[in-house]
């Protein structure tokens, strides 16, 4: 499939975030497609949050349109984006730690459901809750935890299980916000390995954050480099190496210095 027919699931024009004198992010044009993994990179402050937080609902743009699924969503609050199929995880977990690993599973199932995060008692007895909750922690390899409390499995773990949080609600566009950020490099393989399957699966899209460029480099199909905001450069990982202001400003003379 060329670029040109590649069903696009997230388009924006002109977008941009000022707060008082500072532009967090700057007349950002991105097509999204269908089915891809792109992750943003960039140094401190430029801008990556910020561009999350517009995509989510969490803040008002400043300028510019977002296109999803050929419906504007711009100003839209999160929980209606939410619904329409954009979930995004969080660096801090986000999860209920004095209930179990498929307790919490299971409330996102029953909050997609119009029930309510309140009712995860009554969740946990309906029978198509419970099986949904147990598909998808045994997709992300949790089945053997699902009776654990969440508060005391590893760090990696929980990690895992806010991702099964986010997926719960069904979601077609993930935004996954430094997912391996804290992580042992055991635990940075397992977390890309899920998200390269969950990729080829076919049934997400993925935005991802990230620092480590070797997540970056593994998992990415296109790169999106940020720059005080603006979009620097956009590409395959292979045109984002080879890039001379990426490697400039980002990657440093070797391919080893590609924290930015
Ligand atoms: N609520 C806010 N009020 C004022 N300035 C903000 C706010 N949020 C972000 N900024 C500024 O906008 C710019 C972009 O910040 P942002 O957090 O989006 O960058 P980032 O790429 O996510 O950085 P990091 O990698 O550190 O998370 C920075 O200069 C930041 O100080």
């Amino acid at each position: 499939m060329t670029a040109a027919t590649q069903d696009i699931i997230l388009q924006v024009t002109g977008l941009g975030k000022r707060f008082g004198g500072v532009d967090a992010v700057a007349n950002v044009d991105l097509d999204v497609y269908r089915h891809e993994t792109l992750a943003i990179i960039g140094p401190n402050g430029a801008g990556k949050t910020t561009f999350y937080n517009l995509l989510s609902g969490r803040m008002h743009p400043s300028s510019g349109r977002i296109v999803y699924e050929g419906r504007d969503i711009t100003g839209m609050p999160p929980h209606e984006i939410s619904r329409l199929g954009i979930s995004r995880s969080f660096q801090i977990n986000n999860i209920f730690e004095e209930m179990t690993v498929r307790e919490n599973v299971e409330v996102a199932v029953t909050a997609l459901r119009g029930e309510g995060r309140r009712w995860h008692n009554v969740a946990s007895r309906n029978r198509d809750v419970q099986a949904d909750a147990d598909a998808l922690l045994e997709r992300l390899s949790l089945s053997e935890l699902a009776d654990q409390r969440a508060g005391v499995i590893s760090y990696g773990d929980k990690r895992l299980v806010e991702i099964a949080v986010v997926l719960a609600t069904r979601p077609k566009l993930v935004l996954l916000d430094e997912p391996t950020a804290g992580m042992t490099p055991d635990e940075t393989q397992r977390v890309m390995q899920l998200v390269k399957s969950l990729g080829q699966s076919g049934d997400y899209t993925f935005l991802i954050t990230e620092h480590d460029m070797n997540v970056v480099f593994g998992l990415a199909d296109r790169i999106l480099v940020m720059h005080r905001g603006q979009k620097l450069v956009l590409g395959t990982p292979e045109e984002v190496r080879a890039h001379p202001e990426v490697r400039r400003a980002y990657l440093g003379t070797a391919d080893e210095e590609m924290a930015p």
